[in-house]
């Protein structure tokens, strides 16, 4: 193995010092050996007061080699994702215990976390931005996360477009339902290549092949056995790999119940199995074979074909099938397979540098124009925002389009302002919710990169979106302003409406934010935000009076977007005005609604929670992107106490 190792590490110096142009030969790196054992991994499971636990893996051994493309395959449930997920350090989850042994070209290792610069793992989901480029993609993940010289980036980047066959689509937008992009073959490639920038000697993938045609599968397969080639470890999971597909893997690896049943050379699949009396058909597909041998149903299937009776009996197929996977956990135990998985020490692996690439100010300013450019580049998304603005002040025109005088006057004031405040309230919330849960998915995947730190990323999109958050709120004051006749007393009047309006818009943007990190699902969020944003507005100080609000629904009153926005906008309005309720009586609006404060006060208190409220936001999104991660115990120090079914 040391041999083999050393002879692949040459081949890539060799073709890297003589400037030849192999296909993948993004630098120079070390070829990864990864091998465990004894692995166990069981999750608690509560169920009403009862607590179980269960083993999704049961005492594994394994080794993924460097130049070789090797294949997971096994039915759903099976752990294939467990085991991709732990190998690669992605294992998140509070009830899971994992014990056992991992190695790196044959030196133990506790964690892997400390090794994953070298790592890289490709999601089943494409994660790239709708509204950039492959190129683009490319180029920020470059900028982030590369320290070579821009022309050396430049380099790679054109480099790995020519390679991964996407130049034709290099600047085209990836897109999504509602952009037309590339295709779903092209846009798996960039997903690949953005992971490939960094030049991984081990590339992790889960389901690469899921939603594509059997063509465009094949080129992925096929790009995937050239990283191989080129000395690299890829591992990942297929979903129903077609008999072509199957022909591309170099090992394979059958999982069934968190159980090993074969790993080894793919070829060899077929005879090994033969060997044991399960004869694949000749011009069958191998991996459909396997699949059955692994199910239950196949089990069914088998013995409706062999011409057995149909009427089987549940417990006889399941006792049968039980004996047949107890077959093949036993033979696999004893066959020559586990003796290959011995590793030897290697190459030793460094571990990773310590902090990001570049700096906060380039991390910063990077985020910022991807922001800026994607909210601008989201026509869709600008047009609605703007759309409900002009709504809300055409119901405005229409409703309030004479505010009247007295008391109806006064009435209809303090409804058009609020009306004013609430629209805007409800857009702020919306549109943060709907912008932020749009790019979690990027954002978690860039952050376990290492790609940049929390904070440029949470003030960066923050302060991206800054100049449209003046445009949205300001839209419908200034349509409606003078048309439905709020004071003409001065212009600062109509200026200091919008400021109100602005910083009302801000604060909302502010609690969607902590709303949408705390709450993953948008359809879950969405559905939620009558419930989490009403208690503010009917206590907000227009539906009750503040002087007849119970104490316990005080926190609401007093942090209430809608109370501080309303209230100085209702100042703003009265302010020096005599107002006369009935012909000839004066009267004070602003204390009508029992008003304490001062314009000028709702605006820093609204400054205040806006910055408050984000500074929680930006706190949640550190522990969302922060998740504890399971240890690994040392071997024996757990029981398997389950077997998986
Ligand atoms: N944190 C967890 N707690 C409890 N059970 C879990 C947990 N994670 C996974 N499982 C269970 O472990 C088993 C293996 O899951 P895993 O996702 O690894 O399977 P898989 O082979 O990848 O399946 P599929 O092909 O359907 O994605 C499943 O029964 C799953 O429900």
């Amino acid at each position: 193995m040391t041999d083999k190792l050393q002879s692949i590490a040459n081949r890539e110096e060799q073709l890297v010092n003589t400037d030849n142009r192999a296909e993948f030969s993004l630098g120079k790196f070390t070829p990864i050996e990864l091998a465990w054992d004894k692995l166990i991994i069981n999750a608690t499971i509560k169920v009403g007061k009862t607590t179980t636990e269960k083993c999704l893996l049961n005492n594994l051994q394994g080794v993924m080699k460097p130049a070789h493309f090797t294949a997971i395959l096994g039915p759903s449930g099976s752990g294939k994702t467990t085991l991709l997920n732990f190998l690669s350090g992605r294992l998140i989850s509070d009830n899971l215990k994992i014990s056992g042994e991992l190695s790196l070209n044959g030196k133990r290792i506790n964690d892997i976390d400390k090794f994953n610069d070298q790592m890289a793992y490709v999601m089943q989901d494409d994660i790239l931005l709708a509204t950039f480029s492959p190129r683009e993609a490319f180029y920020f993940s470059a900028n982030m996360r590369l320290t070579i010289s821009a022309e050396e980036k430049a380099q790679r980047v054109e480099a790995l477009i020519r390679e991964l066959g996407i130049t034709k689509c290099a600047d085209t937008r990836v897109g999504n339902t509602q952009i037309r992009g590339v295709s779903g073959g092209e846009r798996k490639r960039a997903s690949i290549g953005v992971e490939l920038l960094t030049n991984p000697s081990l590339i992790f993938l889960d389901e690469p092949t899921t939603g594509l045609d059997s063509s465009t599968a094949l080129q992925v397969i096929d790009l995937l056995k050239k990283l191989a080639k080129n000395g690299r470890t890829i591992v990942s999971t297929i979903h129903q790999p077609s008999s072509e597909i199957f022909n591309n893997f170099d090992r394979l690896m059958l999982l069934v119940r968190g159980n090993i049943i074969y790993q080894g050379d793919a070829e060899q699949a077929i005879d090994y199995f033969a060997t044991m009396g399960y004869q694949c058909p000749n011009f069958s597909n191998p991996s459909d074979y396997f699949m059955k041998l692994m199910n239950e149903e196949g089990l069914l299937v088998e013995k409706i074909q062999a011409g057995e009776s149909e009427d089987f009996d549940d417990a006889q197929i399941k006792a049968e099938f039980e004996q047949r996977l107890e077959g093949f956990i036993e033979n696999y135990k004893n066959s020559n397979m586990i003796k290959e998985l011995d590793t030897h020490e290697t190459a030793l692996i460094k571990e990773n540098d310590v902090g990001f690439h570049i700096g906060f100010v380039q991390q910063f300013l990077l985020i910022y124009q991807r922001s800026f450019l994607n909210e601008i580049r989201n026509p869709m998304d600008v047009k609605l925002k703007i759309f409900q603005s002009i709504v809300n002040a055409i119901m405005l025109m229409l409703v309030y389009s004479d505010l009247g005088k007295y008391n109806e006057g006064l009435q209809n004031r303090f409804g058009a302002l609020f009306f004013i405040c609430t629209g805007n309230a409800f857009g702020g919330i919306q549109g943060a919710l709907h912008t932020f849960s749009m790019e979690r998915p990027l954002f978690l995947r860039e952050r376990i990169n290492k790609t940049y730190s929390v904070h440029s990323f949470f003030w960066a999109r923050s302060l991206a979106e800054f100049p449209f958050q003046i445009i949205y709120p300001s839209l419908c004051v200034i349509i409606v302003y003078y048309v439905i006749g709020l004071s003409d007393e001065n212009v600062g009047k109509f200026f200091m409406l919008i400021l109100i309006q602005f910083l009302t818009y801000q604060y909302a943007v502010s609690y969607g934010l902590l709303l949408s990190t705390i709450i993953p699902k948008i359809e879950v969020a969405t559905a939620l935000v009558p419930a989490l944003v009403i208690p503010f507005m009917i206590l907000g100080g227009f539906f009750v009076n503040q002087d007849n609000i119970p104490y316990i629904f005080y926190p609401f009153t007093y942090l209430s977007m809608f109370k501080y926005g309303f209230e100085a906008a209702v100042i703003n309005e009265f302010d020096n005005i005599s107002y006369e309720c009935m012909p000839g009586q004066p009267c004070q609006p602003v204390e009508m609604l029992s008003i304490s404060l001062t314009k000028w006060e709702c605006c820093y208190i609204l400054i205040g929670l806006a910055i408050g409220i984000r500074i929680f936001a930006y706190l949640a999104l550190h522990l969302i992107s922060s998740p504890e991660k399971p240890k690994l115990q040392p071997p024996e120090s757990m029981q398997i106490n389950n077997k998986p079914k």
